[in-house]
């Protein structure tokens, strides 16, 4: 469960990126946070792995409290998110399947095991053949994929995904969203942003921000898009 009381968040010397947000999110749902450039999602997401701090209110991921984490409470935190944000690149000189098994092995965790574990993950986001490939010789969508596939690997229970199919073409997209919404399937919080208006018209639930405000929240009619 992710809960905002009234969180504000203000960049030093900047107006508020976010405001009064009050704000649900159960376990196990999936939602897409969606709103012109400059309103907030980035730094909604950023809270959420307390990357950033709110200057007001109180936000709580699952039950720790964002703005008094300490740095000794933040691995524990994050362990149990998964991040696909744009700065977070693959390391261009290991192959795919090391940068998959990276997360795993600064965590302790066995090579053979390790590396059993990436495969599974490059198998769930259909990449398992390119595994022993350098990242920088797949497509974008395709790298995108290898990072779904490195934060999940640890089985978060919250996957943070920040605007996932920009610069996508259509077809790549689609495998993105699927391989994100595979991982929705087995029980995960999934967060979403995106200006994709295909994406969003399918979509269940939708935050929209506009200027650091909370514009809407919808739930659609309709059920999700199917996985076609
Ligand atoms: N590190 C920072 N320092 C100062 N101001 C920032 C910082 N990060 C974001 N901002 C400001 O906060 C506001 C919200 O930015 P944010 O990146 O959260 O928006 P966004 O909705 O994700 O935009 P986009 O769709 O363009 O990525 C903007 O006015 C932005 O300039």
């Amino acid at each position: 469960m992710i809960e905002f009381q009234k969180v504000s968040k203000q960049y030093s010397g900047k107006s508020m990126a976010l405001s009064d947000i009050t704000l649900s999110i159960p376990k196990g749902e999936l939602f897409f946070l969606s709103g012109p450039s400059g309103a907030g999602k980035s730094t909604l997401l950023k809270m959420i792995a307390a990357l950033e701090r709110p200057s007001a209110g109180i936000l709580t991921v699952n039950g720790q409290d964002i703005g008094r984490i300490k740095p000794s409470g933040l691995p524990y935190l994050r362990r149990n998110l998964g991040l696909i944000f744009q700065q977070q690149r693959l390391l261009s000189d290991r192959n795919v399947l090391t940068n998959v098994m990276l997360p795993l092995i600064v965590v302790g965790t066995a090579k053979s095991d390790a590396e059993k574990r990436a495969r599974a993950a490059l198998d769930k986001v259909g990449l398992l053949d390119k595994a022993l490939f350098a990242p920088l010789s797949l497509s974008g969508g395709e790298q995108q994929r290898v990072a779904i596939a490195r934060a999940i690997v640890n089985k978060p229970q919250v996957i943070l995904a920040d605007e996932p199919t920009a610069n996508l073409d259509r077809a790549s997209a689609t495998k993105v969203l699927d391989a994100l919404k595979s991982f929705h399937g087995v029980g995960a919080t999934c967060i979403i942003s995106t200006h994709d208006e295909q994406i969003l018209a399918g979509a269940q639930r939708v935050i929209y921000l506009n200027q650091g405000k909370l514009a809407a929240s919808e739930s659609a009619a309709f059920g999700e898009r199917g996985n076609a």
